[in-house]
């Protein structure tokens, strides 16, 4: 039955609302969240603390196969718990390093390979919210709503200074925004898998949207397909 479960998938660039609008959609209707490009953060986390270089593709491939991870699900107004080899990473994954880190790894097609089951078996039901790049192009191609949310560069950028801000960490916008950049070049020219909507995706700039507006629109995609 667990392969029927509906998906609605949300890729995007860094910054577009991706993570925040798929967790809250996932509490409210009470599906599951895959975080995918949380997979790949690990696993360029997880390099960097066993010394693998993030080039090397043989070596990332089996710490990619083998990576000892648990999502455990939010509690109501919490983000939900990452916990790597029995440790919760669910913070120390989230700095522009590891995300940088992160895109460098999922340039790799054996990597993406590697990990491509592991975000299936997500699918359950009643349903999943999946969040990432390539979840309406590869991962569930089939699914029945597929969201492609960006907003511009500098709007992104200004909400990852205000998210990193408000967790007392230094950062510079002008920074910040290179990093968004170069993070959209690198996610969008790479051959496998790049950055880029479906074909029938439902494309959604959030540059002049708050993040209320931004589910409003989704919710009324549920209701005109019958999802729920
Ligand atoms: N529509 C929006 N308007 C203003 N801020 C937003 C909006 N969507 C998300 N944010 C904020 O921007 C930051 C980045 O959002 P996030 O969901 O982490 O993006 P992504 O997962 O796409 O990288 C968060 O602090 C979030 O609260
Ligand atoms: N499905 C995915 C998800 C993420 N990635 C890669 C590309 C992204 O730059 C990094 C980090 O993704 P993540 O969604 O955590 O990053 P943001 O929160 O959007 O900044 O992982 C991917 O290639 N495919």
């Amino acid at each position: 039955m667990s392969a029927l479960a509906p998906v609605i998938t949300i890729d995007g660039p860094s910054g577009s609302g991706k993570g925040t609008v798929a967790g809250l959609l996932a509490r409210e209707l009470g599906w599951r969240l895959l975080d995918s490009g949380a997979l790949y953060r690990l696993l360029a986390f997880n390099a960097s603390n066993h010394g693998v270089d993030l080039t090397n593709e043989e070596l990332l491939t089996k710490l990619a196969a083998h990576l000892d991870v648990q999502f455990v699900a939010a509690e109501p107004g919490k983000l939900q718990q990452i916990i790597l080899e029995g440790e919760d990473v669910s913070n120390v994954i989230r700095t522009e390093t590891v995300g940088a880190g992160a895109s460098m790894v999922a340039s790799l097609p054996a990597v993406r390979d590697a990990l491509l089951v592991r975000q299936r078996e997500f699918r359950e039901a009643p349903g999943l919210i999946a969040d990432g790049r390539d979840m309406g192009t590869v991962v569930f191609p089939d699914a029945p709503l597929k969201i492609f949310l960006t907003a511009s560069a500098e709007e992104r950028a200004r909400r990852r200074y205000l998210q990193l801000k408000g967790k007392g960490e230094d950062v510079s916008l002008s920074s910040l925004l290179d990093e968004i950049r170069a993070r959209d070049e690198r996610d969008t020219q790479r051959a496998v898998a790049p950055l880029k909507p479906a074909v029938d995706a439902i494309q959604l700039d959030s540059t002049e949207l708050s993040i209320e507006q931004v589910l409003q629109r989704i919710r009324s995609e549920i209701a005109l397909r019958d999802l729920l």
